[in-house]
């Protein structure tokens, strides 16, 4: 059965199919966890200039103890370095151990001196040392051909028949920055508390609809650029588009067919996410009996009985060690009107990375927030007061698009249906989650237990819970979801989230989510930015086959007349006369959180837009922005600091594909983070080069 995997896992362990199930690719290499040390053990390395060329982490000497600068990167700040391109990418376990030896008391403390902006900044000494030592930077493969590092495609068994909706699938998000964790320790002393003003841009948004005519810089026949060598495709303009009649009729005609509702469920570590939804999953049948024991009596045996339900969707190996979600897990299930197609994110604050892709695909959320004592204030401030995932991922997940919400308060059995704790917990984060955007009207606050299954797919049968609870349940309040307006009538785009094979869908299948368009089998789709075109092949939804699909949808789709080893998450199939821009340059607008270093010209950072991550540059700060009216405050300023509204440009290393948000909104929504840490989220105003 498809089922997901943490780790570079896909399959269950008791189904061997003979398959090797390791990615290939040493950027999307899985990443083993135990290879990450203590927090500190990344500190200490020699005072070296730029360095040698070709230089990596493999094979540079290990830092000497009690001195502190990293000879690869130069930074001289432990989360800088643990966070850049170079260093932060994942390193073999002996390496880390090596460094062990150089531990975090030996480190230099981290709290930056207060700045004053009259000279050039440690960044700016930093970022010049950085250039100086291009020649280390990171490249993709020579074989690539300059070309993004595809995902190697990974070997999977053949989809079952008949598909079981449980089996899930773990979407892979290209990488997850493990190295944060090391960090931890160091990062509570800034004490910088996550937060911010607010952070709903659609209000700075012009009224129009998507895809009208915009000054966006996609053009009228901006087109997109391919890597060298390549043939430019041009786009015809969005204006020109006329769907696939006879295909969007076919799709409309699905007549009583329920709306597709894609939700994520997002909130701070061990809140209880995958509990809540696992017991979800088997009150609705969607978990066999057997299976239910089976995860009881293995989560006893390692003593982890009360992950039981938890294991309905955490299904990887080290997940399960751990208990703790890494990747996002895809289930499905269905309410009385709607068709739910459910992500499960992973709450720990190293694997925010996956949670953004999983958001950004998301229509609706439900955030769980953990009532018991200490609990909730953990989600919301965090150790060390830094703001906790209860605050990013609601923060994110707004700026991702996500406008409906639910907040589950959670393990509401724990503190005995206390009313009262439930009030305060409401009262708490209120506030906040108007900061971030998200109406009154559009957030509903449901008492729950996951462990105890209250409340979830009946009323409470819990008497202290039904003596004051009078709203609906979990699944009647998921069912009142507004399913989004969809695109189908604008030009095809399906954003990859991951790369696989099947049977039946051959050696080249991924899967997504179409943000716009319809797709059916015989189709020529644009992969981009590999700049090839396939012909699909085969599209299958929640596992059975279909002839088509549109906006909305997330499918599979086998594809023919393409090397496997071009798709990678982040990929995005489109019509080939209106290909997505893959741009190296853009204009964003943005709202910066509670960052406790100014963002500076030069300054670089990750980009995260749906489900690809490119490192980016700030090449140029255009204007602050008076956060009421949009207006220019200040043009050209020196630094954008903390809960700013701005418009910069970003120059990314490799192209990525993108559009302006008034074209497509799900590709147009863009989070900005460095050093692990959210820094900002925004829109893409203009892409200024492909
Ligand atoms: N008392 C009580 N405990 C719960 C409840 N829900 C979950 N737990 C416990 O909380 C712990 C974490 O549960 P998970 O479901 O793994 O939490 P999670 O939010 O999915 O964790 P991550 O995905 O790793 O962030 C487990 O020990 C659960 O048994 C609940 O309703 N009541």
């Amino acid at each position: 059965m498809k089922k997901s995997g943490g780790k570079g896992k896909f399959y269950d362990d008791d189904y061997d199919d003979g398959y090797d199930d390791a990615y290939a690719d040493e950027e999307y290499e899985e990443e083993d966890w135990s290879a990450y040390g203590a927090p500190g053990e990344h500190a200490g390395a020699s005072s070296t200039p730029a360095p040698p060329a070709g230089a990596s982490h493999a094979n540079l000497p290990p830092p000497s103890a009690g001195q502190w600068r990293c000879p690869l990167c130069t930074y001289d700040n432990l989360e800088q370095h643990l966070a850049c391109d170079m260093c932060g990418t994942p390193r073999p376990a002996a390496e880390s151990a090596q460094e062990g030896a150089s531990s975090a008391s030996k480190a230099p403390p981290l709290d930056p001196a207060p700045f004053a902006f009259d000279s050039p900044s440690p960044d700016d000494q930093v970022l010049a040392a950085r250039r100086r030592g291009t020649g280390t930077a990171k490249k993709p493969p020579a074989s690539l051909n300059g070309k993004p590092p595809p995902l190697q495609a990974v070997e999977t068994k053949p989809t079952p028949k008949p598909y079981d909706p449980i089996r899930n699938r773990r979407q892979s998000a290209p990488a997850v920055e493990l190295q944060e964790s090391a960090a931890e320790g160091k990062k509570e002393k800034r004490g910088a508390e996550q937060g911010v003003r607010r952070l709903s841009l659609d209000d700075q948004v012009s009224d129009r609809g998507q895809g009208e005519p915009s000054s966006s810089g996609r053009g009228e026949t901006s087109g997109a650029t391919l890597p060298p060598g390549k043939r430019k495709w041009q786009s015809l303009p969005l204006s020109a588009y006329r769907p696939d009649e006879e295909l969007l009729a076919e799709i409309r005609s699905r007549g009583g067919e329920k709306d597709v509702l894609n939700l994520i469920i997002v909130g701070h570590v061990d809140a209880g996410k995958s509990t809540l939804m696992g017991r979800v999953l088997h009150a609705l049948g969607q978990v066999s009996q057997k299976e239910m024991h089976k995860n009881e009596k293995q989560s006893k045996e390692q003593g982890k009985g009360s992950f039981a339900y938890a294991w309905v969707l955490d299904e990887g190996a080290e997940e399960r060690a751990r208990g703790v979600t890494m990747t996002v897990a895809v289930a499905h299930f269905e309410t009385p009107q709607k068709r739910i197609i459910l992500l499960d994110a992973p709450g720990h604050k190293d694997f925010v990375p996956n949670m953004i892709s999983g958001a950004s695909q998301a229509d609706a959320t439900i955030l769980v927030v953990d009532a018991t004592p200490g609990g909730f204030e953990a989600g919301m401030e965090g150790q060390g007061g830094q703001g906790g995932q209860t605050k990013e991922h609601a923060q994110l997940a707004r700026s991702l698009g996500v406008e409906q919400l639910i907040v589950a308060v959670n393990k509401m059995d724990a503190i005995e249906y206390d009313q009262e704790r439930f009030t305060e917990i409401q009262a708490g984060l209120v506030p906040f989650l108007r900061q971030c955007g998200f109406k009154d009207s559009a957030v509903r606050w449901l008492p729950v237990s996951g462990l105890a299954g209250e409340n979830l797919t009946e009323p409470p049968e819990a008497k202290e819970l039904a003596a004051w609870y009078r709203g609906p349940h979990l699944l009647a309040a998921v069912d009142s979801f507004q399913a989004p307006v969809r695109l189908v009538a604008k030009p095809l785009r399906l954003v990859v989230a991951e790369v696989f094979k099947t049977r039946t869908l051959g050696s080249a299948a991924i899967g997504g989510k179409l943000e716009g368009g319809v797709l059916k089998q015989g189709s020529k789709v644009l992969v981009m930015p590999a700049g090839e075109v396939a012909t699909v092949k085969g599209v299958e939804r929640n596992g059975e086959a279909v002839t088509g699909a549109a906006a909305g949808d997330s499918v599979d789709v086998g594809l023919s007349g393409i090397e496997p080893n071009v798709l990678f998450a982040g990929s995005v199939l489109c019509h080939p006369d209106y290909p997505v821009p893959t741009a190296t340059k853009v204009e964003v607008r943005l709202l910066t959180l509670n960052i406790v270093m100014p963002l500076l010209r030069g300054a670089s950072l990750v980009l995260h837009a749906h489900s690809a991550k490119q490192p980016v540059r700030i090449s140029e700060l255009v204007s602050l922005l008076d956060p009421k009216s949009g207006q220019v405050a200040k043009a050209k300023p020196r630094v954008v600091t903390k809960n700013q509204s701005a418009v910069v440009e970003l120059v990314a290393e490799r192209s990525i594909c993108l559009e302006a948000y008034t074209d497509y909104r799900a590709l147009g929504r863009i989070a900005l983070r460095d050093s692990g840490k959210t820094v900002a989220v925004g829109i893409v105003t203009k892409i200024l080069e492909t």
